[in-house]
């Protein structure tokens, strides 16, 4: 469980993280989702203790991560690609890493096993791993201490399609596993295929949480296609929802309506007696819901302040 209350992180001027107050559950896998700037490194650096709060508290299984005794039985973390020395191997990376954690050195076979690297790829130095292998790695990290909560942020970042069903369907075993899985990404395409539950943020500020499926249930019909084989009586009905205050756009074989539903438009064209083939909400994508979500975030990121430095 990762615990966020009133949690706010401030840079000069800039504020990454603003009064976040969110719970991470477990046996989930929760997408962390908004566009770049948004504040999701930021967040997850301040539930590992890499950056210090302004305000406000991340707590991971109840506990400031400063506290705990043995931060890595108790969560492991994806920040960046491996953090694995150029001439070091994978396996030496591993090994120093649980002899600094009091972790038994027989783990290491046994995360080198979980994530699918064998002997002879995690023998190769940290120059000679391609990304892929590089995220297989710095998961096995991750997973040394065994820990109930995850945090990995943008693993599928220029993975190619393999690397990335593996991430995907790793990262649900281990969710199905009871783990607390927190999943970042600037894609909502991605978060689609893999999380259970969303917290979206823009502008560090929290934009929406609730189950995946409530989220793509709550998009709002964009428009309705209309369609009928009476061109006249069409365009009378699209009158009609004109001067109702729906927007009506006439295109190859019948209408577009923005601002009015199916029901009202079909109600409508029964009450004058007008034939319909075609009577379709059309729905935006996913990644427009998500654009609308965030588009705050989206403007202060193209904005002149919002390319700040880390
Ligand atoms: N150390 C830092 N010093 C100053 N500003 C920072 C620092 N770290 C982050 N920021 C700023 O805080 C904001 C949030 O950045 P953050 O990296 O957390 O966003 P993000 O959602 O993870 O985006 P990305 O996917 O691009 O990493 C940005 O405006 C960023 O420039």
């Amino acid at each position: 469980m990762i615990t966020l209350r009133g949690l706010t992180k401030r840079f000069g001027g800039v504020t990454a993280v603003d009064d976040l107050t969110v719970e991470i559950r477990p046996g989930q896998v929760t997408g962390f989702l908004g566009p770049n700037g948004a504040g999701k490194s930021t967040t997850m650096r301040m539930v590992l203790g890499l950056d210090r709060p302004t305000a406000g508290q991340a707590l991971v299984n109840g506990r400031d991560y400063r506290t705990l005794r043995h931060p890595l039985y108790e969560v492991g973390a994806l920040l960046d690609a491996t953090g694995v020395h150029p001439a070091r191997s994978g396996v030496a990376h591993l090994r120093a890493m649980a002899r600094s954690n009091g972790v038994p050195e027989r783990r290491v076979a046994q995360v080198l096993d979980l994530v699918g690297l064998d002997a002879r790829a995690a023998g190769k130095p940290g120059r000679a791993l391609s990304l892929g292998m590089g995220q297989r790695l710095g998961i096995a990290g991750a997973l040394l201490g065994d820990p109930p909560v995850l945090l990995l942020d943008e693993p599928v970042n220029g993975l190619d399609p393999d690397g990335v069903r593996w991430i995907r369907g790793f990262t649900r075993r281990l969710a199905d596993e009871g783990r607390t899985v927190l999943v970042s990404s600037h894609l909502m395409s991605e978060m689609q295929q893999t999380a259970d539950r969303l917290v979206v943020l823009g502008r560090g500020r929290l934009v929406a949480d609730a189950p995946l499926a409530e989220l793509i249930a709550a998009r709002p019909a964009a428009s309705v296609r209309v369609r009928g084989p009476e061109p006249a009586a069409l365009a009378a009905l699209g009158d009609r929802l004109a001067a109702e205050g729906a927007t009506v756009t006439a295109d190859e074989g019948g209408m577009s309506v923005a601002g009015s539903t199916a029901g009202r438009v079909g109600d409508l064209a029964h009450e004058m007696g007008v034939r319909l083939h075609e009577l379709t909400p059309v729905a935006p994508s996913l990644e427009e819901a998500f654009l609308e979500l965030t588009a705050d975030s989206v403007e202060y990121a193209a904005g002149p302040t919002g390319g700040g430095t880390r």
